[in-house]
């Protein structure tokens, strides 16, 4: 009788729509056979299928897929407070030291105070602006490449030089300019955003996980690669320590984020216990947020721009009137320089509605049961946020595939997080504390790539034929690298 009445409330529940689940494996088949190669596209797809409000099952995870802005807004604004915490999978656990990070903590009192030091003092405007000589080196480094190809008529691979230039601005604001640890800590990282980023089985099934994860031999590669994380971690730290302490007298402007880091932990700041493991976690973070994001936008943007000749040359009209060479080269440029660059600001935003470099947000998950648009929601429901079809979505957007920045002028709409048709940062409690940050590195280095170059496919292609093509690797970007030639202007 009482199994009878479990049953039946079990059944009462009223879930969204969704393709039709397998007994144990849920809907995992639905990714085996879309593979891993687009997931927001086959997400997309089942949408149009299944509507905008999703529910699926990943092995033992109740999954819901939201693919549009009024449901992102239900989740990301009206239901926050449930949404935003994120679920204990096994391999960011490793990895991050216990989920001690920010990205990867649950909602609670440590992730609150974490969130709060890493905005604050890591990320303000303030702390970005004070990396702005930082900055301009390393684009003086990319500068030197793209000249010495402009002038041999010789193609760059942008895909890689973007990546380099903002592994370099990463690893310098995090720790400093050690040649010698950036390049191991970099080999390490590559790995570490593999694991942290790939599907796996384990996951799917957490109380299986300790079988799987030793049966898939994943444990031991993600406990093998944590092993060679902390110990380069720890070569860092200690020389950083020693660095503190032999010198109390350093400026604000001068400290990398590990200088912050250790002098809250020394002084006591934090007003709760805040372990070594804790700060390599939150440091860790920093990187995987910052780097890959920052570098697949300017990707699109340079891909979209050669592809749109007209676009092109507009912008870099605009950037070339506006743009002052000297605001590349003085310490002390102003953040809000490109500011004044409103064509610029529009070509960024079309391009992040086109191509969100993390177009699945991270995935929420849910605190308790909620009812949203009459449906029921459990706890712990892993909750996924498709950005990329919103962008896309038809209702929305004219001419939705089109990339048209004109589509701003005059529209107050921006990706800050109030405007739910345009969430490549997020919004709400969970939204990216990162994005002044990687934003003044897009920006900088667009107009400093449009300012000093034009742009043309090598063997003298049309801008029509650029191959466009995505590939999902955790962030959305392209699926082969983009190879361009540097050109000097004529005018
Ligand atoms: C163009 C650049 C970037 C984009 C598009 C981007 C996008 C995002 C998105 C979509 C999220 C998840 C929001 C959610 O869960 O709802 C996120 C979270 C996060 N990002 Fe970024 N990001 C960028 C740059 C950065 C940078 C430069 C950093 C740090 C240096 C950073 C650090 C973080 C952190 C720590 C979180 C976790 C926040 C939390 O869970 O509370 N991001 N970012």
């Amino acid at each position: 009788m009482i199994l009878l009445i479990l049953i039946k409330k079990k059944n009462n529940k009223r879930l969204p729509p969704g393709p039709t689940k397998l007994p144990i494996i849920g809907n995992l088949h639905n990714l085996i056979f879309a593979g891993d190669d687009h997931l927001p596209r086959m997400f997309g797809e089942l949408a149009k299928k299944h509507g905008t409000f999703m529910h699926l099952k990943f092995g033992q995870i109740s999954q819901v897929v939201v693919s549009s802005s009024d449901l992102a807004k239900e989740f990301l604004k009206t239901h926050d407070i449930n949404f935003s915490s994120r679920q204990d999978i096994f391999t960011s656990r490793l990895l991050m030291y216990n989920n001690r990070d920010v990205v990867f903590a649950p909602y609670g009192e440590y992730w609150r105070q974490m969130r709060k030091i890493v905005t604050l003092e890591l990320l303000s405007a303030k702390k970005v602006k004070s990396f702005n000589r930082l900055r301009r080196e390393e684009m003086v480094k990319m500068m030197d490449i793209l000249t010495k190809a402009a002038r041999n008529g010789t193609s760059v691979n942008l895909s890689e030089m973007f990546l380099i230039l903002n592994n370099n601005i990463s690893t310098r604001s995090m720790f400093g300019d050690n040649l010698r640890h950036q390049t191991v800590f970099l080999d390490a990282m590559k790995e570490v955003v593999v694991l942290a980023t790939s599907s796996n089985f384990s996951n799917f099934f957490p109380l299986l996980e300790n079988f799987s994860g030793w049966l898939t031999g994943m444990k031991l590669k993600v406990e093998k690669t944590h092993k060679i994380i902390d110990k380069i971690l720890n070569t860092i730290i200690d020389e950083h320590l020693g660095k503190i302490n032999n010198d109390n007298s350093m400026e604000d402007g001068e400290e990398d984020f590990l200088d912050i880091l250790l002098k809250l932990q020394k002084e006591n700041q934090f007003g709760f216990e805040f372990s070594m493991n804790d700060l390599k976690a939150v440091f860790l973070d920093l990187f995987i947020g910052g780097t890959e994001t920052t570098s697949t936008t300017l990707e699109w943007i340079i891909s979209e721009l050669v592809k749109n000749p007209t676009t092109l040359k507009k912008v870099t009209s605009e950037v070339r009137q506006k743009f002052s060479i000297t605001d590349s080269k003085t310490d002390d440029y102003d953040n809000n320089f490109s500011k004044e660059m409103g064509y610029m600001q529009n070509v960024i935003k079309e391009s992040f509605r086109l191509h969100p470099p993390s177009p699945l947000l991270i995935p929420h998950e849910s605190r308790e049961k909620c009812q949203i648009k009459g449906y029921d929601i459990e706890e712990k429901t892993s909750v996924i946020v498709n950005v990329w079809a919103i962008g896309r979505d038809p209702n929305k957007w004219k001419d939705p595939e089109i990339f048209k920045p004109e589509r701003f002028i005059g529209n107050p709409i921006d990706f800050k997080g109030s405007h739910f048709d345009l969430i490549p940062f997020g919004s709400g409690r969970r939204i990216c504390p990162g994005m002044t940050f990687g934003l003044a590195n897009v920006e900088l280095s667009l107009a400093t790539l449009l300012y000093h170059f034009d742009w043309k496919i090598p063997n003298d292609l049309p801008g029509k034929d650029l191959d466009m093509a995505e590939g999902f690797r955790g962030t959305l970007g392209r699926k082969n690298p983009l190879i361009l030639v540097p050109v000097f202007p004529t005018t």
